[in-house]
């Protein structure tokens, strides 16, 4: 009879795999090379270390100032443990590249391929987070500003029954189809969340070609609370097999293999949140300019939090813009790259070198996390910071409560970040929209009673950490 310890003797990981195993040997009598031959169908996959090295990345980024050098050296410290992780087999950060979250996470800015795995870390928790443009020709910018004013939602939850856009029947048959969509939750946010933007840093601009002269409405909004559920989802199944097969690696860089029944799971269902995502954004433009009476005369859009395959290679993206066209299955234009809402939006066209991997970056990134441009600007009142920002753009926050930590000043300097962008021959400027104002959601949980504790813990943390701390704005990921 074989025992327990005789498969341990055999170097095997024991497990609850020993039990059903001892059952069947003893039950067939199994030895020798029959015995080994059953093994090698149920034994668990080897564990697989980090690696010795970390693969080489491409630092397409500088620094102006010590507060950004400060900013590189921990996005470098941290690409450094990441690109240890098994599956990596290429990395890149742009120039708006920044921290989000403990050493070894991907920072914002950065794109990370591997091979036969998804990381549901490595795409932001914002999945599909993206930027649509539709070309409104020679429209009064005052107009659709006021009239997308009526039209959008910003904020927490969803629509109002009445208010709702219909769910297309495509996208409800594939989150039924797939399960990590087909929950009573998810479904509902599908309906209640199409035509919403979030909070946070999501926004609604309108601006003038300068190639043109043409009246141009862009949305930046991602996937809602549709798509936060899956990714929670999508972390707690990667989870389960670190666990089982690569234990060394970093919970944040946790896998699920390509080709498991669970990883083409999840790959399909990243398609249909980037469907709904892409769904999101449309309904708005169609009822903008539905109101409008306007002719669309071009639309584009492109996601910069997301995964992109290669074959057997998954790229990575947390704020970065595809380029190359083998990323985009859907492309109708160029890609758009907003810097701040006082700044132009780039219109960008390029594709593969041998630094970008196909990518450029998706803003200008932030030196400062939310809590400490914040603090950067005690002493001063909310309204002279917007008075002395927003010069010359009809700012406009939804809620009617400034957050100056969306201000240009909360992020890099744009014409730096530009600059980077052709010193580092990543994409080519073709066009750029300049603003003519902006909705974002503004400070709607300022008088909230519960903010006042959350600040003073954020400011202990700080104080604590003495280092830079997170970037990521994961303020837009609220689900209710
Ligand atoms: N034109 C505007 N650009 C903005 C605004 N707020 C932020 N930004 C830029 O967008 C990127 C994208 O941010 P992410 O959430 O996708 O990481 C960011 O880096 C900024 O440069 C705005 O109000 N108007
Ligand atoms: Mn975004």
């Amino acid at each position: 009879m074989i025992t327990g310890k005789d498969l341990l003797d055999l170097g095997l990981k024991p497990g609850k795999w020993f039990k059903e195993a001892l059952e069947h040997i003893n039950a067939h009598d199994l030895t020798g090379d029959a015995l080994h031959a059953y093994l090698d169908t149920v034994k668990p996959a080897p564990v697989i270390p980090l690696l010795d090295a970390p693969v080489h990345f491409y630092e397409n980024i500088r620094a102006d100032t010590a507060v950004e050098q400060a900013n590189i050296d921990y996005v470098r410290q941290s690409m450094q443990q990441l690109m240890r992780t098994p599956t990596v087999v290429a990395g890149a950060i742009m120039p708006d590249a920044c921290p989000a979250g403990p050493l070894g996470t991907i920072p914002v800015g950065g794109v990370v391929a591997t091979r036969n795995a998804i990381h549901p870390g490595m795409h932001s928790a914002d999945i599909c987070c993206s930027v649509m443009l539709s070309n409104l020709g020679k429209t009064d910018p005052k107009t659709v500003l006021d009239v997308a004013q009526a039209i959008t939602h910003f904020g927490p939850g969803g629509r109002d029954p009445e208010k709702q856009f219909a769910l297309p029947a495509e996208i409800l048959a594939e989150m039924q189809a797939n399960p990590f969509l087909n929950s009573e939750r998810s479904l509902k946010m599908a309906r209640e969340h199409l035509g919403t933007q979030g909070d946070g840093n999501h926004f609604l601009y309108v601006g003038v070609s300068k190639a043109t002269g043409d009246t141009m409405l862009v949305t930046h909004h991602g996937s809602r609370g549709v798509g936060a559920v899956l990714y929670g989802h999508g972390m707690k199944v990667a989870e389960f097999f670190r666990r089982e097969i690569s234990p060394a690696t970093a919970p944040d860089n946790a896998w699920i293999p390509s080709e498991t029944p669970e990883g083409v799971n999840y790959w399909d269902a990243l398609q249909t949140v980037r469907k709904w995502t892409k769904r999101n954004h449309e309904v708005l433009h169609e009822a903008i300019a539905a109101k409008l009476a306007a002719t669309v005369q071009q639309r584009y859009w492109n996601e910069h939090n997301f995964v992109f395959r290669d074959g057997d290679v998954f790229y990575h993206a947390k704020g970065a813009t595809p380029l190359a066209a083998k990323f985009m299955p859907d492309i109708t234009g160029p890609r758009i790259i907003p810097l701040n809402m006082a700044q132009p939006i780039l219109i960008v066209e390029g594709d593969t070198t041998t630094n970008n991997l196909g990518f450029a970056p998706h803003g200008a990134g932030r030196n400062l996390s939310r809590t400490r441009h914040k603090y950067s600007k005690i002493g001063q009142t909310n309204e002279a910071i917007f008075e002395a920002e927003t010069q010359g753009i009809d700012a406009r926050f939804y809620f009617n409560r400034i957050d100056i930590s969306e201000l240009p000043s909360a992020y890099k300097n744009a014409e730096d970040v530009k600059q980077q962008i052709t010193d580092f021959n990543l994409a080519t400027v073709i066009d750029e929209i300049h603003p003519y104002g902006c909705i974002m959601a503004g400070d709607w949980e300022q008088d909230a009673p519960w903010r006042k504790k959350k600040l003073a813990k954020a400011a202990a943390a700080l104080a604590a950490q003495g280092g830079v701390d997170t970037q990521e704005d994961t303020s837009a990921l609220t689900v209710e």
